[in-house]
């Protein structure tokens, strides 16, 4: 697939760029109601591969990626690629290139697979969804290269020979990798994935977690994932963060990650011997 536009493709991206972080988080608080559910949390994304984060329930995850993706606004700052997000819009930080999925896959039921793909991408157009109910030569133009850039986020996902199927009859796992070719097709730099193996097996997870190291390959995106799967995180990230209680506890290497006291204590336990 294409990498996003405003960055270089894979394997060819100057080593500035290849350094500099694609996210930046520096000092990020948010209180509800006097409950600190993010407390001074700063790390940073490295750009390419994928990046986990990871807490037991209620420490501040999904709150997080609200921050990211501009539905709360926080205390401190988050830079995309160097870029500061202060004040921007959730749509105006999609286009800036921060793609989502959510915890439940929202799919149109009745629609094929490719049409749902392609909304990801009515963002990106230069003329957004409207005019392609006209049909203008310029929105048939745009219209053409999105099915395409759709097709290819299918077939990253492994899911070209189901294009045409009703998105209604598909089983929760494939759903969710519908989700995900839909937040590729509008090129990011940055996908946050919320939940991705929610509701699926053992061994879909295991499979998930090799398709996402593919992807992260071959897209050209960040992935940024929140996963309660351990055994999907530690096989695919390769920085992992963990909060408790909206706090930082951690953040770096999964094979430290995994044998740091707090760490485990606060949450991993039994499972990161496993
Ligand atoms: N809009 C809100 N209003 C009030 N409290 C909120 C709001 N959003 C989050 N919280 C609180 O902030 C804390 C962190 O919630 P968050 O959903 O970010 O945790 P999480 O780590 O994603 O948990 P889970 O793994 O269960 O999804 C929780 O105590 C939650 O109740």
């Amino acid at each position: 697939m294409t990498a996003p536009p405003s960055a270089a493709p894979t394997g060819r991206t100057d080593d500035s760029a290849r350094q500099r972080p694609v996210l930046s988080i520096r000092d990020l608080s948010i209180t509800f109601s006097g409950l600190r559910a993010l407390d001074g949390v700063s790390f940073d994304v490295p750009t390419g591969g994928v990046t986990a984060v990871i807490g037991p329930n209620g420490a501040g995850k999904t709150t997080l990626f609200n921050c990211i993706s501009g539905i709360y606004r926080g205390e401190g700052e988050i830079e995309l690629a160097g870029e500061s997000l202060a004040g921007k819009s959730p749509h105006a930080r999609a286009a800036l290139g921060i793609a989502r999925t959510f915890q439940t896959p929202t799919l149109i039921e009745d629609d094929t697979v490719l049409a749902n793909v392609m909304l990801g991408g009515f963002s990106r157009t230069r003329a957004g969804l409207l005019p392609h109910m006209v049909l203008s030569p310029r929105s048939r133009r745009e219209e053409s290269e999105l099915r395409d850039r759709s097709a290819e986020a299918l077939e990253l996902m492994g899911l070209l020979p189901l294009a045409g199927a009703r998105a209604a009859d598909l089983p929760h796992g494939l759903r969710r990798r519908v989700e995900l070719a839909r937040a590729l097709v509008a090129q990011p730099r940055l996908v946050l994935l919320d939940e991705p193996a929610a509701g699926i097996s053992h061994t879909e997870a295991l499979e998930f977690a090799d398709l996402l190291t593919g992807l992260a390959e071959r897209s050209g995106a960040t992935l940024l994932l929140v996963e309660h799967s351990v055994a999907l995180v530690m096989r695919v990230a390769r920085r992992i963060a963990v909060l408790d209680f909206g706090k930082l506890v951690v953040e770096g290497e999964p094979s430290l990650v995994r044998r740091d006291p707090r760490v485990l204590a606060a949450y991993l336990g039994d499972e990161a011997e496993s």
